[in-house]
Formats: structure tokens, C-alpha cells, sequence
């Protein structure tokens, strides 16, 4: 395995799609973030304000009929698009413009959910997938590897990683195995989060803030994976950006921090980043 290297811009900031003064919201893609029942939509709501303010031209949440109303009332720029079945949601991300799909915040560990992410591995779409999406698939972790075929990134944290890949005995030597494994980037999350691709490149996340660690901040980090994946970068750099932004977010807000105040934080992220594309604004 090669040495872990640190998590800092000058890994990806190169692949970062800033707006272009000629260009449109499609330029910056179309995330979809699938929405979970009627009694849980704030994980997905938080993850799909991620991906907006992670820079996507647009993004939709995809959800059950009946849980609809709730989410068109709570969304704004947000979109909401109504999904019944596998049959449904594959022909909504037909569309060629959706160029990224999220799966797994507060979806529930069902058969629907396990069905929708394999009818979007089977479509060939970028993929991110995290919580239930990940656990619906313990006991049978094979079925899920076989079908990724398209760039995927996989946000365990680790009781979601055991599901899937085993007991943890070393983070960043699991994590490549993991990558190698399924296909797919794996951010196995934690204090120190690492960000390992199946060619075996494998980067540690060390400037996250232990104000993190409360309900909802991993939806918001899939949220971000989603939309810098949807925008075009690759799967290992999207993720590196997404942890990297993700913490940078908490240490700008500092103390107190709960999930919802993590997008808002990341207007000042971007404008760090933009000090140039020469001087970042690196801290930890
Ligand atoms: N606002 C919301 O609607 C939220 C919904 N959530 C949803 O709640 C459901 C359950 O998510 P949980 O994250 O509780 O996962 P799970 O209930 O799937 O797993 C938690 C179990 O894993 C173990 N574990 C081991 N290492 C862990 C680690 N590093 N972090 C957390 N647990 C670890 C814990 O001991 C615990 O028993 C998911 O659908 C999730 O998306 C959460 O994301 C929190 C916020
Ligand atoms: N002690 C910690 N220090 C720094 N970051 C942490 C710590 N604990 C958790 N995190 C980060 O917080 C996020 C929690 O995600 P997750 O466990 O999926 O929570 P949730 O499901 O509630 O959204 C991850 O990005 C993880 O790396």
C-alpha cells in the first residue's frame, strides 16, 4: 500500500468546476438525491442543500408519491420529483442531464431501497452511496460490487463499513481493500476520515473538527460527494474535495456546530478556494 497522503487542495483543486461567465446550470450538472418516507425526510433534504451549495446546477429530490407534499413544501431551489418504483426512477435518470445520484440518507433498510440503487448502478450513473444504501446490502456485499460499473463513491462510517467488508483492523489498509474490492471510492468516515480508490490511492482527511460528529453531518457529506461528482470531477477527487470542503465547513462555523449549519458554511469554503486557485486557505 502507498503511504497515505494528506487531504489538501493542491490534490484536486485543479478538477473543481468553477462557474464559467458563458455558462449555464447545466454546465455544473444535475444531482438527484433520493428522498427517504414521509416520517424521514431531513436527511436527504440536508444532503440535497449540500449538493447545492457544493456547486450543482441543479438538484431533485426523488421520493415515494406519499412523501412528496413534504418535501415540495420544504424545498425551495430544490427540486422534487415523484418516484413509485425501480421502473420510475430508471426512467427519470435516463436523462442524460443527471449526472450524478444519491441513495442511502434515511431511505430505510428495505427491498425498495435495495432495488433503486441497483436500477441506478444498472443505468451507469455516478453514483454516491451512503447509510442504508450500504446496509441493505449486509449479507450480501457481492451483489452490490458486481453491479458498479460506473464512478461510485461509498460513505461508510464504520459500523456501515463491518456490514459490508469485515472488522476494521487498519483504517487506510482496510479502506484499499474495500476500494479494491467493490469498485468504488470508499471514504471510510471518522475523526480521520480516509479516502481510498481502487487503483490504491489512499489520502487521509485530518482537518475535521470532533463538532462533527452529530446527526446528520455524514448526509451532508454525501450531499457534497454528489454534487462535485454530478459536476463532472472524477470519483477519487470528488471525494477528497468533499471531505476536505466538509470539514473545512465545521471549523469555519467553530463550537456549537449541528448539521444544518454545515451548507451555509460553504459559500465561505469557495470563496477560501478562490483566493486565487494560488493562495488556499488551508488550515489543520
Ligand atoms: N436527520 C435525519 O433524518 C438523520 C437520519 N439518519 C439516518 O438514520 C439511519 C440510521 O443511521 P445511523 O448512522 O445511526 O446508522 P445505523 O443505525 O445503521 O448504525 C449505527 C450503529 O453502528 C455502530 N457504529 C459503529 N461505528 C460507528 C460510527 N463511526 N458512527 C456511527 N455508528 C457507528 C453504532 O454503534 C450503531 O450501533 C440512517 O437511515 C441514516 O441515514 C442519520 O443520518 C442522522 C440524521
Ligand atoms: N470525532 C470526530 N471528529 C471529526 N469528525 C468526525 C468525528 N466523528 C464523526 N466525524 C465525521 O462526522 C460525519 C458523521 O457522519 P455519519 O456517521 O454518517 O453521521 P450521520 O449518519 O448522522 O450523518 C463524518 O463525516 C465523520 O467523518
Amino acid at each position: 500500500m502507498p503511504d497515505p497522503v494528506d487531504n489538501s487542495p493542491a490534490l484536486w483543486a485543479e478538477a473543481l468546476n468553477w462557474p464559467k461567465p458563458d455558462g449555464n446550470k447545466y454546465d455544473r450538472g444535475h444531482a438527484v438525491v433520493l428522498g427517504g418516507p414521509v416520517a424521514s425526510t431531513g436527511a436527504a433534504r440536508l444532503s440535497a442543500r449540500a449538493a447545492l451549495r457544493g456547486g450543482a446546477g441543479l438538484v431533485s429530490i426523488a421520493c415515494d408519491p406519499s412523501a412528496l407534499m413534504v418535501y415540495a413544501v420544504a424545498c425551495e431551489a430544490v427540486m422534487t420529483k415523484p418516484v413509485k418504483d425501480a421502473e420510475t426512477f430508471a426512467e427519470l435518470i435516463s436523462d442524460p442531464r443527471i449526472t450524478g445520484v444519491l441513495m442511502g440518507p434515511a431511505a430505510g433498510v428495505t427491498d425498495r431501497t435495495r432495488t433503486l440503487v441497483l436500477a441506478a448502478l444498472q443505468a451507469g450513473k455516478s453514483c454516491v452511496l451512503d447509510a442504508d444504501a450500504l446496509s441493505v446490502f449486509e449479507g450480501a456485499p457481492d451483489t452490490l460490487f458486481e453491479a458498479i460499473t460506473a464512478p461510485t463513491i461509498l460513505t461508510p462510517h464504520e459500523g456501515e463499513f463491518v456490514r459490508l467488508f469485515g472488522k476494521v483492523t487498519h483504517r487506510e489498509a482496510d479502506a484499499v481493500a474495500a476500494a479494491r474490492k467493490s469498485g468504488a471510492v470508499v471514504v471510510l468516515k471518522g475523526r480521520d476520515t480516509v479516502i481510498a480508490a481502487p487503483d490504491g490511492r489512499v489520502v487521509i482527511n485530518k482537518n475535521a473538527s470532533e463538532w462533527l460528529a452529530t446527526a446528520g453531518s455524514g448526509d451532508v457529506l454525501a450531499g457534497l460527494c454528489v454534487s462535485l461528482l454530478a459536476q463532472g470531477m472524477p470519483a477519487f477527487e470528488a471525494a477528497c474535495a468533499a471531505g476536505w470542503m466538509h470539514a473545512e465547513a465545521a471549523y469555519l462555523f467553530g463550537p456549537g456546530l449541528i448539521a444544518e449549519d454545515l451548507p451555509d458554511q460553504l459559500p465561505r469554503v469557495w470563496q477560501g478556494l478562490s483566493l486565487g486557485h494560488n493562495g488556499f486557505n488551508v488550515h489543520g
